[in-house]
C-alpha cells in the first residue's frame, strides 16, 4: 500500500453541489432510521456509535469530535457522484475528525469555528485509502440534512410542486452556517423573502450584501436585514437558527398564532437545544436525525422527540399538516461518511 491519497479542499469544493450533497445526506438520514426501526425490508447497513467529545482546556469552548460509522448498501443516486453507475449499491467505512474552536472568529484573520477531515478507509481490509479535507463538506451537508428535512416535514404537508410554493425563510445567526443556509434554501426552493437576524448587525448586513450580489442562487428573494430575531421570525414559514447561544433567541409568542411552519434548529451552544425556547420545543412536532444520539447528546430534552426525519423520508411516519415541526440537527458522521464517497466518486469521474 502507497499510503493515503489526500484530497484538500480546493478539490472538494470543486464537486460539491446541492443535487450530490442532498442525496448523500438523504441517503444517510434513511439508512440511520431503517436501521433503528428495525425495517428489514431495507437494505441498510449501519454502525454509527456515539461519538466522543474531548475538552481541550478548562472550558467547552474549544472541542475535539471523533465521529465514526460505517455506512453499508447504500445508493448514490445523484449525476455528479454516479461515475461507474448511480445505481450501484455502496458501503463506506470512515471517520470525521471535527474541531468546534468558538474564539477562532476573533482571530485576526478570522478562522472558522468548525474545521474537520475525513479519513476515507477500504471497508473490505480497513486500510485507509484517503483523508479528506472536511471543513466544507461538514458546512454543506449540515444544510442539506436542513433541505432535506424541510423538504419532507414542511413541503410534505402540501399537495403542490415544491417550485410552485413561494416561502419566506428566517436566518438567524449569520455565521458559517447562517450564510450556507441562506444559500441552500434559496438554491433549493423558491424563497421571496429572506429575513436575516445577526447579533453583530454588521455581519447581516455584510451577508445581505454578499447574497445580494450571487448570480448562482435559483431564486434571488428580497432581503431584510432585521433588528431582533423576533422581527426576523414573525413573518416566516421556515426558520434557520444556527448560533453558539446558549439563551432563547425567540419564543413562541414572537412565532404569532401562524401554524405550518417548519423550524430548523442547527446551533449548540452549552446545552445542545439553549438558541430556541422551551415553549417553542412544546408547541412543536420534534424530529431529529438520529434518536440514538439524541438519547445520548439532549440531556434534559424538554419534550418527547416524534422520529427520525429518515422515517418521514422512508414513509413511516407523517407529520400533522397544520404542525409545526421542528428539525432537532445534531450532525451525523453517517452524513459525513455518505457524502465524503459522493465527493471522492465525482472526483474520480472528472479525472477520467
Ligand atoms: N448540527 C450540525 O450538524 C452542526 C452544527 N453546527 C453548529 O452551528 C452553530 C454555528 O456554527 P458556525 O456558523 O460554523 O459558527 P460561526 O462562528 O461561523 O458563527 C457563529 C454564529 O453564532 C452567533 N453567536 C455566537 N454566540 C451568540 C450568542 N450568545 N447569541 C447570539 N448569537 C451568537 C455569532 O454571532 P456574532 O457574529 O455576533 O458573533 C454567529 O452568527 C454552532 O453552534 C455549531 O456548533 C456546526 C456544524 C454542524
Ligand atoms: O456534526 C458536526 O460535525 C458538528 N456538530 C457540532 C459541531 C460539529
Amino acid at each position: 500500500m502507497s499510503g493515503p491519497i489526500y484530497y484538500g479542499a480546493e478539490l472538494v469544493r470543486r464537486v460539491l453541489t446541492w443535487q450530490l450533497v442532498n442525496d448523500a445526506v438523504e441517503e444517510a438520514l434513511k439508512a440511520v432510521a431503517a436501521q433503528s426501526r428495525n425495517a428489514p425490508q431495507l437494505p441498510y447497513v449501519v454502525s454509527q456509535p456515539m461519538r466522543s467529545v474531548t475538552i481541550a482546556g478548562t472550558e467547552r469552548s474549544q472541542l475535539l469530535f471523533t465521529m465514526p460509522a460505517y455506512v453499508g448498501n447504500y445508493r448514490l443516486t445523484a449525476a455528479g457522484a454516479a461515475g461507474d453507475a448511480g445505481n450501484a449499491t455502496r458501503s463506506t467505512l470512515a471517520c470525521k475528525l471535527v474541531t468546534s474552536f468558538r474564539g477562532n472568529q476573533e482571530l485576526q484573520p478570522p478562522l472558522p469555528s468548525i474545521a474537520a477531515n475525513i479519513l476515507l478507509f477500504n471497508a473490505g481490509t480497513g486500510e485507509i485509502d484517503a483523508i479528506m479535507s472536511g471543513t466544507d463538506i461538514t458546512t454543506w451537508r449540515t444544510a442539506a440534512a436542513s433541505v432535506v428535512a424541510t423538504k419532507y416535514l414542511y413541503f410534505g404537508r402540501f399537495n403542490a410542486a415544491i417550485s410552485e410554493l413561494p416561502i419566506k425563510v428566517a436566518i438567524i445567526g449569520c455565521g458559517t452556517q447562517g450564510e450556507i443556509h441562506a444559500v441552500a434554501m434559496c438554491s433549493n426552493f423558491k424563497v421571496e423573502q429572506l429575513l436575516l437576524y445577526n447579533r453583530t448587525a454588521t455581519r447581516a448586513q455584510q451577508l445581505a450584501d454578499k447574497l445580494r450580489k450571487m448570480t448562482n442562487l435559483q431564486h434571488t428573494p428580497e432581503i431584510i436585514v432585521c433588528n431582533s430575531a423576533r422581527d426576523a421570525v414573525r413573518d416566516a414559514n421556515v426558520i434557520c437558527v444556527a448560533t453558539f447561544s446558549r439563551e432563547p433567541l425567540f419564543n413562541a409568542c414572537d412565532l404569532g398564532s401562524k401554524r405550518g411552519l417548519h423550524i430548523n434548529a442547527v446551533g449548540a451552544g452549552e446545552v445542545a437545544f439553549g438558541e430556541v425556547a422551551t415553549d417553542v420545543y412544546q408547541q412543536s412536532e420534534v424530529f431529529v436525525d438520529s434518536l440514538a444520539n439524541a438519547e445520548h447528546e439532549l440531556k434534559g430534552f424538554p419534550v418527547c422527540i416524534a422520529g427520525e426525519v429518515g422515517n418521514v423520508i422512508n414513509k413511516d411516519y407523517k407529520p400533522e399538516p397544520t404542525s409545526m415541526t421542528l428539525f432537532q440537527s445534531m450532525g451525523m458522521a453517517s452524513e459525513d461518511a455518505c457524502v465524503a464517497e459522493a465527493v471522492r466518486s465525482a472526483l474520480l469521474t472528472i479525472d477520467s
